[in-house]
């Protein structure tokens, strides 16, 4: 399993700083969506330039334009981008083809997708399926993903959206490649000490 930190509301600078703090516990480094809205491609360079053996993920959210954004995240130096799940099925494969070219990966975004949707998604087996607790279900709605079971088990899984120590065991149950964890860690009092217990929570759900 792997801890993907993401890295939100922040400027490179702060960004790279806080992923240098806990690098020793995180396995794949997310430059999040809002970096990439504010600065661009610079923020995942300068992430990749910094960890070059580190998975580097841009969370570009991509809905549309798919070639076109795949390859603009893909030349700037990341190993994995993100689509939205609602995108149309060309965008999606679109994706997948270029990160095929490029020898790297797509994860896709469920956000609020119902059931129906998401099983039309089910045939893109070669992605990361990421189910995800928006920032504004979390901060409007006071939800966060305590999900227990995905149609997606069996599959490369990733979870994502408010999780924190408390909440980490609970999704194990899905057995994900990729647990995201933002705030967690960005907004801890002592970010290296909660990356760590992350860590060793993840560990002791690897040999269960
Ligand atoms: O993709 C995101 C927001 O859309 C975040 O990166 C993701 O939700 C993880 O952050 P947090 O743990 O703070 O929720």
């Amino acid at each position: 399993m792997n801890i993907q930190l993401a890295l939100d509301r922040l400027t490179i600078e702060e960004a790279v700083s806080i992923a240098g703090e806990v690098e020793g516990d995180v396995d794949w480094i997310e430059v999040g969506t809002s970096l990439i809205k504010e600065f661009g491609m610079d923020s995942v360079k300068r992430m990749k330039a910094r960890f070059p053996n580190k998975t580097i993920l841009a969370d570009m959210k991509t809905i549309d334009n798919a070639k076109y954004e795949a390859e603009l995240c893909f030349e700037a130096g990341a190993d994995v981008m993100t689509v939205m799940g609602a995108a149309s099925p060309a965008t999606i494969e679109a994706c997948l083809e270029t990160a095929g070219k490029y020898k790297r990966e797509v994860m896709i975004d469920l956000l609020h997708l119902s059931d129906s949707q998401k099983e039309k998604l089910l045939p893109f087996e070669t992605a990361i399926f990421c189910e995800h607790v928006s920032k504004d279900e979390q901060e409007m709605g006071g939800q966060k993903n305590e999900l227990a079971r995905s149609m997606f088990q069996g599959l490369r899984m990733a979870v994502a959206g408010g999780i924190t120590e408390a909440s980490f065991n609970k999704l194990q149950m899905l057995r994900p490649e990729v647990v995201i964890i933002g705030s967690a860690i960005t907004k801890a009092a002592d970010r290296k000490a909660a990356a760590s217990r992350l860590k060793q929570l993840s560990k002791q759900e690897e040999v269960k």
